[in-house]
């Protein structure tokens, strides 16, 4: 006889201001690794907040081991084996990694909080996802977001867990980061978990998926064992079309220099100096915690560097803080657009002119009309999933967020903008969206610097890439000169001189 699946659904319905899902019927058997994916806003989030009680449904109903389940909170969710860990991290930075890793049911003893027994419970739980270096006392913003965001996913397994749903897991790890979680998936399989795993990734769904379930528009497009499908038919599936991406396009031109930093320091970053000229494209590669993100921050004035000189269009420059930044045609997509960078209970429209509100004011105020009208084009340009554009962005699907941010700053016609992650959450075909735009805007003569920790992006982006080893820049690569291992043998090159430095003065 078969056995019944973990979780079945059926007929889920929800709507917003309008439908997000319609008649999703689907089952969930006892371990196995299901990846859901489909283009940004086809209603991946609202289905797993569905099934995690942080939402509930209008209509259809949830069997859960064959007994009705309807939780009315996540909490109650949580009570059933039911865990959701969501894509922006939700820690607080200033408590430590075991007060995160428990909130909520902090052991006490005597009246106080029995510190030991946390950490032991941390590190047995740290344990679980092979992160035993990290020390359970140490403050959460210590840590780097790689770190933090396996953190989150340990408490993720806290307690008696049936069922796992891990939106965009992989979005801020390592490579190697990715290994030790797949490893641990795996490990979770095995004991009987079942995962569902949101990714646009295809290449990891194909790797650790048992089963791919595809959204469109809010319905069910494909339920299938994922040997059975291609690559390709998957994003068919998703998108409605084939989606090609060039790597091996011939270089940009490139003209003037529009930006130049010599012996930039502060913070993590030494000694770094790079220029990027008009038309083209310069890539920031590096491991995560490399100083990428860190060098962008200081070129743009978000944070404060020790020393370095800085030019634009070949004239020295002084860019004290962000306002004088974009004044002087300066922008920043940043990686973290929670925290720095959407105005969250703002609408959309507002999010999007924010950083060149000129354009859309008289007199000192707001022209309405025109605000619509911009907010409009830019929906249309990027296919921007919203109800209207007075929505406000924390009601938008996480990708449709990252292409509001992208659109700020097209809207802004920088002369220089530095991205960082800049398709990071963003779907297959609204990635290639965002490489022919960031194109246009390289064939029209802007500067572009972009940081990815995905180097296929890099290579099919950039015409040069500059490679971050532990703070200092180390080695620049023209299009044509790179392979995959010499930009990944760079990215180690600092690491691994500090390791051979160490081991030779153990060994003296
Ligand atoms: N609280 C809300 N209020 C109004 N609309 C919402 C709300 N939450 C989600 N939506 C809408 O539901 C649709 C589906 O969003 P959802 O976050 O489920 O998409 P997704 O497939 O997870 O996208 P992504 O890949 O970008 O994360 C979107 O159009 C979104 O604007």
């Amino acid at each position: 006889m078969a056995r019944a699946p973990l979780l079945r659904i059926g007929k889920l319905c929800k709507s917003f201001a309008a439908p997000v899902l319609t008649d999703i019927d689907l089952a969930f058997d006892t371990g196995e690794i299901v990846a859901l994916t489909g283009e940004n806003g086809a209603g991946k989030s609202t289905l797993s907040k569905l099934i995690a009680g942080l939402i509930s449904p209008d209509s259809g109903e949830m069997l859960l081991g064959g007994e009705r389940f309807s939780p009315r909170s996540r909490v109650d969710a949580e009570r059933s084996g039911v865990r959701m860990v969501l894509q922006e991290l939700s820690l607080v930075g200033t408590l430590s990694v075991a007060e995160n890793l428990q909130l909520g049911a902090i052991p006490h003893r005597f009246g106080f909080i029995d510190r030991d027994a946390m950490n032991a419970r941390a590190r047995a739980q740290l344990a679980l996802l092979g992160l035993d270096s990290i020390d359970p006392e140490l403050p959460v913003s210590e840590l780097g977001i790689g770190q933090q965001q396996l953190v989150e996913i340990a408490r993720g397994l806290s307690g008696d867990v049936k069922l796992l749903i891990l939106d965009e897991p992989t979005a801020m790890l390592t490579a190697r980061e990715v290994e030790e979680l797949f490893r641990q998936l795996a490990l979770l399989r095995g004991r009987g978990v079942t995962i569902v795993y949101i990714s646009h990734r295809l290449d990891e769904l194909q790797r650790i998926a048992d089963r791919v379930v595809v959204l469109r528009d809010g319905r069910l497009a494909c339920d299938r064992a994922m040997a059975e499908v291609s690559h390709d038919e998957i994003v068919r599936m998703m998108v409605g079309h084939d989606v090609h991406e060039d790597e091996d396009r011939p270089r940009r031109a490139s003209g003037r220099e529009l930006l130049r930093v010599a012996n930039f320091s502060g913070g993590l970053v030494r000694d770094a100096s790079l220029a990027v000229h008009a038309g083209e494209i310069l890539g920031l590669a590096g491991l995560v915690g490399s100083g990428r993100t860190e060098l962008l921050r200081l070129i743009f004035g978000a944070d404060q560097k020790s020393t370095g000189d800085l030019w634009l269009g070949g004239r020295p420059a002084r860019i004290r803080n962000p306002t004088d930044a974009v004044a002087q045609g300066v922008g920043l997509l940043t990686e973290d657009r929670k925290s720095q960078g959407l105005l969250l209970g703002q609408a959309l429209a507002m999010n999007l002119t924010i950083a060149h509100l000129s354009t859309v004011s008289r007199k000192g105020w707001i022209d309405g009309g025109g605000e619509e009208r911009t907010a409009q084009q830019w929906k249309q340009r990027l296919r921007i999933r919203s109800k209207d554009s007075a929505q406000h962005v924390d009601e938008l699907s996480g990708g449709n967020q990252q292409k509001v941010l992208f659109a700020r700053w097209l809207h802004r016609d920088c002369q220089v903008l530095l991205l960082d992650e800049p398709t990071r959450g963003v779907d297959i075909g609204a990635r290639a969206d965002i490489y022919a735009e960031l194109d246009a805007l390289a064939k029209a003569g802007k500067a572009l610097l972009v940081v990815s920790s995905d180097l296929r992006e890099l290579m099919t982006l950039c015409d040069r890439i500059a490679v971050m080893s532990a703070g200092t820049l180390v080695q620049t690569f023209e299009r044509g000169e790179w392979t995959e291992q010499a930009l990944l043998a760079a990215a180690f090159s600092a690491y691994a001189q500090t390791m051979n430095m160490a081991t030779d003065k153990a060994a003296s």
